[in-house]
């Protein structure tokens, strides 16, 4: 990162950030922004776009980069909070990190550690957390600390840490039990086989995988009951193929085995978020508009792009090409309710489906969603709480919720730190009445510009 990118123009400090436990970063937008006004939309909203990269795929890239020995370049990184403090906690460990625009080049370490007794902050990034604890404890000599943002310390992480100590990683939480900070000692991880169970994350499976090239004996994992999010794990196993990791895994992904051996540079162009893209799919469907996505497409492995698979069972059209997608909203300008969605594999989209759902015919029911109780926020109970304040009539359950047909007032609403409670409350003002958003810079976790990208398909977008 150039000394450039660290300064404070646009974002925060990063020392203040850090000192603070905030998730922002230099690479935030609308710092000190108390409110967002989303306006009602009176059209169709009709547009060709092309969306920033992707969260998972760009910290993917990053870790493997910085684990590989040698030079790898990235393209099309995703600049948001979370791959901020993903690239700064790789340069705090020593690799070479220099981000131009959303071009990186990165001179990787492999499994020295050129800083044996770095300091890393990892801010609001589930990515991070979880991925980088197997990285340090499999990797080579070093006493590291590891930190979080307040939002990520209360989030889980004991069955990683269980399953990375069954292996050998001498991990310690000084403050509170499976939580960071975390005190890691490199080369403690040796590998071997381990069970863990999928349940609560996937990111947990992930997070031991990616350890497996660096420890001694590699790492064979065993699924005891489903992966949440199972496609995020096939996304781990591929990205770590491109970096040279053998891997080779089962089709349902509950026997895996990983090869010791390291990762090897890579050259990279990342495609876009498909998650931020569920926002804009939205748009077309509630507007009755026809908005095309111009850098995803049905090629991805990203979960959420089966997010247009409900929106044509809710009566949108939609078509598919291997790198674009364009949803149109449905032709008698009604959604079809009356559906009830299995969101678990790819549960990020929740938000967006229940922000829709209230502009459908019929009631909309998402269940196999308990575990989205424990990201950024209680995402089910807080979804919930900002339709009833709208006026919209919704059942909560421990695994999901069904919103009936309504029209949402206008509202002042909490974000809770949350980018898709922003972004989904976003959508629903354009098709309603309008919406305030408090606190709207937490969208910098994965999508600094989302308020921008609206503002230019021609939606009034004020800030307070
Ligand atoms: O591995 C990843 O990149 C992710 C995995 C998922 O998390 P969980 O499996 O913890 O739900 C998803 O919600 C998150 O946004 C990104
Ligand atoms: C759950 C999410 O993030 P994280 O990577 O922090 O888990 C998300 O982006 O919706």
């Amino acid at each position: 990162m150039t000394s450039a990118e660290s300064a404070t123009r646009n974002g925060v400090d990063a020392a203040t950030a850090e000192a603070e436990g905030s998730g922002l970063s230099p690479w935030s937008a609308l710092v000190g922004v108390p409110h967002v006004d989303v306006a009602p939309h009176p059209g169709p909203i009709t547009a060709e776009i092309a969306l920033p990269g992707s969260k998972s795929y760009s910290n993917r890239a990053l870790l493997c980069a910085a684990m590989a020995e040698g030079r790898s370049t990235l393209t099309g990184l995703l600049r948001s909070d979370d791959s901020y403090w993903c690239a700064e906690s790789l340069r705090r460990l020593g690799a070479g990190v220099t981000v131009d625009g959303t071009t990186v080049t990165l001179d990787g370490i492999g499994r020295r550690r050129p800083r044996p007794e770095a300091r890393l902050y990892i801010g609001s990034a589930g990515t991070t957390a979880r991925f980088l604890p197997g990285l340090l404890a499999a990797g080579g000599p070093g006493a590291f600390t590891l930190d979080a943002s307040r939002q990520m310390r209360g989030r889980p992480m004991a069955s990683l840490l269980l399953a990375l100590r069954r292996m050998g990683a001498d991990i310690d939480c000084p403050e509170t039990p499976d939580a960071p900070p975390l005190t890691i000692r490199g080369v403690s991880m040796l590998g071997g086989p381990v069970r863990m169970s999928g349940a609560l994350s996937s990111q947990f499976i992930s997070g031991v995988l990616m350890a497996g090239p660096l420890a001694l004996n590699g790492v064979h994992v065993m699924i005891d009951d489903h992966v949440v999010q199972k496609d995020y794990v096939a996304m781990t196993l591929d990205m770590m193929e491109q970096f040279g990791a053998v891997v080779e895994a089962d089709p349902d992904l509950t026997d895996m085995r990983v090869e010791t051996g390291g990762y090897r540079p890579a050259d990279i162009a990342l495609e876009a978020d498909a998650s931020t893209a569920t926002y804009f799919f939205a748009l077309a469907a509630v507007t009755g508009g026809t908005v095309t996505v111009t850098n995803v497409g049905t090629e991805t492995r990203q979960p959420d792009l089966r997010f247009i698979d409900v929106l044509e069972r809710m009566g949108c059209r939609v078509v598919r090409a291997p790198g674009a997608v364009t949803v149109a909203g449905p032709a008698d300008g009604r959604l079809r309710g009356g559906l009830d969605v299995d969101m678990r594999p790819l549960s990020d989209a929740t938000l967006t489906l229940a922000a829709i759902a209230p502009f459908a015919d019929g009631p909309v029911s998402i269940h196999g969603v308990a575990h989205i109780r424990k990201h950024e926020s209680d995402r089910i109970a807080v979804i919930c709480a900002a339709l009833a304040a709208l006026g919209v009539s919704v059942e909560e359950r421990p695994d999901g919720l069904t919103v009936h047909p309504g029209r949402p007032s206008s509202g002042v609403m909490e974000t809770h730190d949350d980018h898709r409670v922003a972004m989904a409350l976003s959508v629903l003002g354009v098709a309603a009445e309008g919406v305030r958003l408090l606190e709207p810079g937490c969208v910098s976790k994965t999508c600094p510009p989302f308020f921008d990208l609206l503002a230019d398909l021609g939606i009034g977008v004020t800030r307070g």
